[in-house]
């Protein structure tokens, strides 16, 4: 499965077309708009988040509220759109608004796109590169992975995504054992975080933050519950799912890292704490006695849930900007503001889980069948049979 995504932050629309997702899953726009909703919310976004209302629209693909196997293209409108008709070009411009429409951004952004992307391509104007680095493009990054996620909840699996630390407030580890209890104590929170106690200190150092100009950044933990073992491979470096996880995550804006597991803590423990010992029960069949690997060996899952953790920076813009060069001048300057959030941790814990979503989907349909939602149906339930009966 693959997808492509196209629009600039302030343009009309965003746009993907989804390849690969196969026929016969029920799928409806309230489906992707509960996932668009979850993904606006969150202590610390800007005030783009208050014009913008995200929802989907699908032109193809879907009949009767069915996926038909042929490609899938969802589109979210910008809301904001028509303040920006004329800046963003579109509509012709009059005498008296040609200096203020066409005033170009010289001052690249610390932290952002600007400047590697204005020598890269050539654009002495860097809206032409922020309009599309922009996070607005994660809008259409969850709606795809939304789909992955309905797909995946046929074939019993759940992913759920939520925020273990901001600004260095961190949430204890979680005393919560079901997946589905961790969700809903998740989406009740202000800052999706499970940890009640920690909850308002996180939203305190947002605040503070703000008030001072800055921006903070955190981590966003990812599980997956109900996967077979065996997926993913260790035959050759592009097939380890483990690998491709890594790089979905990474592949968010302003993320900085990934661990599974217990992660980077491996490198302080002996290997007696790490590796998860064998056992085997007529009723689980293989199963680990602890989950420290994350839920993958050699590439592949184990059957444990997958455990994949990724670290934010903060915001690069700052309200108290950062010193920067002016790319006509040279002279030094503070770098352009353009509006922003202080903190996006808890939204990005929604796209993390909607790119886990749809690598996880798309491992599964490589290796169980491409065409029919049943016979991936039937195909990984034999594998989970063989797996039992080992
Ligand atoms: C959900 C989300 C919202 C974001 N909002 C902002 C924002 O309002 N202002 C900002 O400067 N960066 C924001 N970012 C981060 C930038 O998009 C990102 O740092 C920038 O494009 C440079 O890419 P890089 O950090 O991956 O190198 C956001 C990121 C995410 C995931
Ligand atoms: C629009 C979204 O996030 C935007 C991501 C973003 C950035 O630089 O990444 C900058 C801000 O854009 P604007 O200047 O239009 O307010 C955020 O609001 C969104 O998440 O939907």
């Amino acid at each position: 499965m693959r997808y492509l995504t196209a629009g600039e932050s302030h343009g009309p629309q965003l746009t993907t077309i989804l390849e690969g997702i196969p026929a016969g899953l029920p799928l409806t726009a309230e489906d992707i708009n509960e996932d668009l909703a979850r993904r606006q919310k969150g202590h610390g976004r800007g005030r783009r988040m208050q014009i913008e209302k995200d929802t989907v629209e699908i032109f193809s693909g879907v009949r009767h509220g069915y996926t038909l196997g042929s490609p899938i293209t969802l589109v979210v409108e910008n809301n904001d759109w028509k303040h920006w008709t004329k800046i963003m070009g579109i509509e012709p411009i009059s005498e008296e608004d040609q200096e203020e429409v066409k005033r170009k951004i010289t001052r690249p952004r610390p932290g952002h796109a600007d400047l590697n992307g204005a020598i890269k391509y050539g654009h002495r104007d860097m809206r032409n590169v922020l309009e599309r680095s922009s996070a607005r493009e994660t809008t259409v990054r969850v709606a795809a992975g939304a789909v992955a996620r309905k797909f995946l909840s046929e074939l019993g699996i759940t992913v759920a995504g939520h925020v273990t630390e901001i600004g260095g407030v961190k949430a204890n580890p979680s005393p919560i054992q079901s997946l589905q209890v961790l969700k809903d104590v998740t989406e009740a929170s202000p800052v999706r975080c499970f940890d009640k106690n920690v909850e308002q200190e996180m939203m305190d150092a947002i605040d503070t933050a703000k008030q001072n100009g800055d921006s903070i950044g955190g981590v966003v933990e990812v599980i997956v519950e109900g996967m077979p073992s065996g997926v993913g491979s260790y035959v050759h470096y592009d097939r380890k799912l483990d690998g491709k996880l890594a790089a979905a995550i990474m592949s968010i804006n302003a993320f900085k890292g990934v661990e599974f597991g217990v992660g980077f803590e491996a490198a302080r423990l002996p290997g007696s704490q790490v590796h998860d010992e064998i056992a085997w029960s007529k009723e689980q069949g293989y199963y680990r006695l602890s989950n420290n690997l994350g839920g993958f060996e050699g590439g592949m899952t184990t059957g444990m849930p997958i455990v994949v953790r990724g670290v934010m920076k903060p915001i690069p813009t700052l309200y108290k900007p950062l010193q920067s060069v002016d790319i006509d001048s040279k002279e030094p300057f503070q770098a352009s503001i353009e509006r922003s959030d202080s903190c996006a941790v808890p939204a990005a814990s929604v796209v993390a889980e909607a790119v886990v979503a749809w690598e996880v989907a798309s491992a599964l349909v490589e290796q169980f069948g491409q065409d029919r939602l049943e016979l991936i149906k039937e195909n990984v339930q034999r594998m989970r049979e063989h797996a039992a009966e080992f």
